[in-house]
């Protein structure tokens, strides 16, 4: 699929990065699907067990789905784009340093862009969008009109 065909999507932190505080790590990831939820009909709920849509894990190099992270910096995370099994599943690169902060990097931040392709987005070319290959920080409201104009052509 393009996109997910229920407008109730699961996830489940599977893992938690010694990073930062559990709490932090939960505010940081119900923040980042509360940005996409405020633009789309999409609603996420949360799961403590089982299977759901959009599997959350911290991982590093071989981490289970032979795409392999690199150490600190460079890769930071990827999530696979819906549809079942690995299908939104989103992981995150334990070797780098995870932060609520401008310290790089930020989770919140670096998980709305991963967010954007666990919901079917790919990369924009526009320097100033969220899914703008590569990150930087910013604070404020992270989407762009190309981010909006991206989400509601597949669930407006
Ligand atoms: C080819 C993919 C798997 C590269 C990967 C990515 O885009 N994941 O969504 C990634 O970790 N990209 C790095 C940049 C790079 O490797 O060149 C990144 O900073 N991604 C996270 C990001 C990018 C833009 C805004 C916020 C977070
Ligand atoms: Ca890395
Ligand atoms: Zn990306």
């Amino acid at each position: 699929h393009l996109k997910w065909q229920n407008t109730i999507v699961t996830f489940r932190i599977v893992n938690y990065t010694p990073d930062l505080k559990k709490a932090d790590v939960d505010r940081a990831i119900r923040n980042a699907f509360r940005i996409w939820a405020d633009v789309t009909p999409l609603t996420f709920k949360k799961l403590h067990e089982g299977k759901a849509d959009i599997m959350i894990l911290f991982g590093t190099k071989e981490h289970g789905d032979f795409n392999p992270f690199d150490g600190p910096d460079g890769l930071l995370a990827h999530a696979y784009p819906p549809g079942r099994d690995i299908g939104g599943d989103t992981h995150f690169d334990e070797d780098e340093h995870w932060s609520k902060d401008s310290d790089a990097y930020n989770l919140f931040l670096v998980a709305t862009h991963e967010f954007g392709h666990a919901l079917g987005l790919s990369h924009s070319t526009d320097p100033g969008a969220l899914m703008y290959p590569v990150y930087s920080y910013s604070q404020g409201y992270p989407l762009s009109e190309d981010d909006i104009t991206g989400i509601q052509a597949l669930y407006g």
